[in-house]
């Protein structure tokens, strides 16, 4: 595990920004995953930056994305589906099609999963995982407990993580309960990985997946065990390390 410690969310972002864009000009057919939360709004703003300068084109770029919410539709604006729209790709030159996020509406859940697994094969693999983590070590939506050799599956979400993400929706209750998101091996097959982490609440959880045990109670310590992760953090991320 490499770790780049940079001032502070900017920087992060210009940071991971510059690394993806050197990336998406280098491969012919570049696949890659992406994330939501808050961590990743910043470098999405950045590569628009970048693609509005002509430093960069998504035309040849293939995105899957790590989760989706079950029971929110496409245009429902807490969905996933709606915020990658709204944050990049709407703003950039990405075809459509060339976009793929786990159906959270499918009227079979477990098909979907599989099929998205199976769309993401198809492509070759992801080349560069984008990550954020979890107070409670998730990654994408896998909790704590989520068994290792895990791939896209749904999951019940930790009544920790209903209450950190319901500052996007009006009220906890609204929240959805599920999630289909990538496993934890899905995850682990990506050929690069990048994980940003910004702020002082997220240290316990940064020290703990870099030096904790390898555990599936503490899911992003497996990325301990990856041959080519990079951790952008700022200060106040990294302080306890
Ligand atoms: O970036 P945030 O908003 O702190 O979220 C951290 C992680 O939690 C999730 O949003 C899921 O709750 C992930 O997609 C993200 O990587």
């Amino acid at each position: 595990m490499q770790l780049r410690a940079v001032k502070n969310y900017e920087e992060m972002s210009i940071l991971a920004s510059s690394m993806l864009v050197e990336k998406v000009n280098k491969l012919e057919r570049p696949v890659l995953g992406l994330a939501t939360g808050s961590t990743p709004e910043g470098l999405y703003k950045q590569l628009i930056k970048q693609y509005e300068e002509k430093k960069v084109s998504f035309q040849h770029v293939k995105t899957f994305n790590l989760d989706e919410y079950v029971g929110l539709n496409k245009q429902d604006e807490q969905s996933y589906h709606y915020y990658m729209k709204d944050k990049l790709f709407r703003h950039v030159d990405i075809p459509e099609q060339h976009v793929h996020l786990p159906n959270g509406a499918a009227t079979n859940l477990d098909e979907e999963c599989k099929a998205y697994e199976s769309r993401i094969k198809e492509n070759g693999g992801i080349d560069v995982q984008i990550l954020g983590i979890g107070l409670n070590g998730h990654i994408g939506f896998n909790e704590p407990g989520t068994s290792f050799s895990s791939r896209t599956h749904l999951v019940d979400l930790a009544p920790s993580t209903r209450q950190a993400n319901a500052r996007f929706f009006t009220s906890l209750e609204q929240v959805p309960e599920q999630a289909i998101t990538m496993g934890i091996d899905t995850i682990m097959q990506s050929k690069e990985i990048l994980l940003l982490v910004s702020g002082e609440k997220k240290a316990k959880a940064v020290a703990r997946m870099v030096e904790g045990d390898i555990t599936e109670e503490f899911p992003a310590s497996i990325l301990q065990k990856h041959p080519n992760v990079r951790v952008i953090g700022d200060e106040a991320a990294l302080s306890l390390l």
